[in-house]
């Protein structure tokens, strides 16, 4: 939007909407609310910073240039936020969600639409967000929004799509109507576990292909990495009851593209850091916002050794950042394992013995 432009007007079609987390993915998704001419109700922890983009317009911390206009009202009460808002997005990290969404459960309303961004997994338990909206607020009707949906384009109103995964059709109707504009596009999905965990699941991908960006590797390497991560997530996600096709669409290879070629994802940097032999607790420290394929990592490398699921990338980048193995010794036996099917939907993978 210019800067002189106003938001659209989106007469008796205005929602009260709320937007949970003031960080990156908060701070773009309140925008685009603003800009579509809902009030947008957006809910941070710290007042310092709530204040600031009262005053401001400016959320400085996570998007110094970037400058919220419309009907967007910064607060830190919760309680009085959920009252408000028809629906409800979240985006807080994975290790935040159920502790927010429980302690303020009584708050919800019955039917109340609550859409969660994030892409994480919970630690204990292996829960997906959508899993921890049903156990904690089954009263409301829950959706996930996931896809190529990088937070410093979506501010600069660069054109993207998302995916809006619901059972329930009117939680993807109503989703699409809030969201859609001309630059952002809402497509729908009913699968809403492949979804999710697509969006969890390349985070670890984004890793690896960062390192690869850092160690020089070329173009064919990438794509390699970027479509053997698609198999590797996919075979992982369809063995815990997700569609594959999921995979094919924006949730999936959309999300893997834009995040494995992007020095604007975090987790992509995570990775490039990691090649250029920087070590992890500092590159968290410097980063100064989530990258939360580092937790996933860890977490799919323990659910899939326990399913005996075949993910020698997850394997083998959980042995370089937690193990300190050996980059190169990684690659090369990733490189020399048996050689396999390139589709497996289509010819199985042998498994050696
Ligand atoms: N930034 C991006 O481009 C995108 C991010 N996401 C996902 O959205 C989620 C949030 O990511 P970002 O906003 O980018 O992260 P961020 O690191 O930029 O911001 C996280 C925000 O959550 C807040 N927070 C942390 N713990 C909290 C707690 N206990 N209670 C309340 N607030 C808490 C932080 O104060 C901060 O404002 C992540 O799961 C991420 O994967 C999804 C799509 C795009
Ligand atoms: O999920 C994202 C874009 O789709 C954001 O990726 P990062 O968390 O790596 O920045």
């Amino acid at each position: 939007m210019p800067d002189n432009a106003t938001p659209n007007d989106a007469g008796a079609n205005s929602k009260d909407v709320a937007v949970l987390g003031g960080g990156s993915f908060g701070t773009a998704m309140a925008k685009v609310l603003g800009e579509n001419g809902h009030r947008v109700h957006f809910w941070m922890r710290d007042p310092a910073q709530a204040e600031q983009v009262r005053k401001t317009g400016i959320n400085k911390r996570y998007m110094p240039d970037v400058v919220l206009k419309g009907d967007i009202h910064p607060t830190t009460d919760l309680a009085d936020t959920l009252k408000k808002s028809d629906v409800v997005f979240v985006a807080v990290p994975a290790k935040a969600f159920r502790a927010l969404i429980s302690e303020h459960r009584d708050e919800f309303h019955d039917g109340q639409v609550v859409v969660s961004l994030t892409k994480g997994i919970e630690q204990q338990g292996f829960k997906l967000m959508s899993e921890i909206l049903l156990e904690e607020i089954p009263r409301c009707r829950s959706g996930v929004l996931s896809g190529p949906n990088l937070a410093a384009e979506i501010v600069n109103r660069e054109l993207t799509a998302t995916v809006i995964a619901a059972k329930d059709p009117e939680v993807r109707q109503i989703v699409q109507e809030l969201l859609g504009c001309e630059y952002f596009r809402v497509y729908a999905n009913v699968d809403v576990y492949g979804v999710e965990l697509a969006g969890a699941l390349k985070n670890i991908y984004a890793i690896v292909a960062g390192l690869g960006t850092a160690l020089n590797m070329g173009e064919n390497a990438r794509a390699m990495l970027i479509t053997r991560g698609l198999a590797e997530m996919s075979r992982f996600a369809v063995s815990l009851g997700a569609n594959p096709m999921t995979f094919m669409g924006l949730a999936g290879v959309g999300d893997l593209i834009a995040t494995c070629t992007s020095n604007k994802s975090r987790n992509y940097r995570v990775g490039y850091a990691i090649g250029k032999g920087r070590q992890l607790d500092e590159i968290v420290e410097e980063l100064g916002q989530v990258a939360e394929g580092i937790y996933t990592l860890k977490l799919v490398r323990e659910k899939s050794e326990s399913i005996g699921i075949y993910m020698p990338l997850v394997r083998g980048l959980y042995e370089i950042i937690y193990e300190g193995a050996s980059i190169n010794a990684v690659i090369n036996s990733l490189m020399m394992a048996a050689q396999n099917s390139d589709v497996e939907f289509i010819l199985p993978r042998t498994i050696s013995q």
